[in-house]
């Protein structure tokens, strides 16, 4: 089932059921659950510690967490290596931008399609077939598009600010093809009138792709503006999900994040 708003619980994608993850001695998160369905737009927010990044790394499998489950599409992945996470079409970009200066932009973007194929044959770089190399091309052409940086493509990214090597990460995640996209501060670096076009490419990737996002993000204006829906977590702990409206009226959200933040 598509997501049609609201409380997305139940409504496929991207599950995680109380999931827990402890680093030696200290529970980093704890009962988390949440749900990414396609063609929603979900955050994920809390204050610096407060276990997002952690939560994101169980749900891709860079770690391994003590308790609880994952699943996508109805399928428990809870155990699978990342490699077999990405090929079924979970997607993800990093707090700490890794770009390849010494690629073009257009070879940056087109990595994100021909990393998941080469998973999936190992072999592909050897005897890698016409028209292998046109589905790549493809895939990164119509990813820079939907980005607006076509006319970035044979620029390095060393010579690009940071709103536009922004743009260049998120277009080479597009490019995988894949079903939900997990976004860690993807936003980081920009200045306002940024946020907003990436709010916007955002929104249009799910309205054109049917995709699903889930958002970690600090910047509120955005997160409030094009999230469906949300889930707060403080010290590993969910605190709060709903709706923007009803996270912004919460006095248990504003007391633990947002009345520091620009709610
Ligand atoms: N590799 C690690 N080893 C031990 N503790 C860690 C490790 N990574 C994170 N932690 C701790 O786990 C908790 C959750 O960290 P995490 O990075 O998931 O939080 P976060 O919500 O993503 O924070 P931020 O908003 O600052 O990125 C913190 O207390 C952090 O210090």
């Amino acid at each position: 089932m598509d997501y049609q708003g609201g409380n997305p619980a139940g409504a496929g994608g991207l599950v995680v059921d109380k999931l827990v993850v402890k680093y030696g001695g200290h529970t980093a998160v704890n009962q988390i659950s949440l749900t990414a369905p396609p063609r929603g737009l979900i955050g994920l927010i809390g204050p610096n510690g407060a276990g997002k990044t952690t939560t994101f790394n169980a749900c891709t499998g860079l770690l391994r967490p003590t308790g609880g489950r994952v699943s996508f599409f109805g399928d428990e992945i809870t155990d699978e290596a990342p490699h077999q996470r990405a090929q079924r079409g979970i997607g993800r970009t990093f707090q700490r931008m890794e770009l390849f200066d010494s690629l073009s932009v257009r070879e940056n973007v087109a990595l994100g399609r021909e990393g998941g194929m080469a998973g999936s044959r190992p072999l592909r770089h050897l005897r890698s077939s016409r028209s292998d190399a046109a589905k790549v091309r493809e895939a990164a052409e119509s990813a820079l598009a939907q980005c607006g940086i076509e006319a970035l493509a044979d620029r390095r990214p060393a010579d690009l600010s940071t709103g536009q090597r922004r743009l260049v990460e998120l277009a080479r995640c597009i490019a995988g093809g894949f079903r939900i996209m997990l976004l860690d501060e993807p936003s980081s670096g920009l200045d306002k009138a940024e946020t907003v076009v990436f709010g916007q490419i955002l929104r249009s990737l799910i309205a054109d792709r049917g995709v699903g996002i889930l958002l970690v993000e600090h910047d509120m204006a955005l997160v409030m503006s094009v999230c469906d829906y949300l889930y707060v977590m403080d010290f590993g702990q969910p605190i709060f999900d709903g709706t923007p409206a009803e996270v912004r009226e919460s006095e248990i959200v504003r007391a633990a994040y947002l009345g520091s933040e620009a709610a």
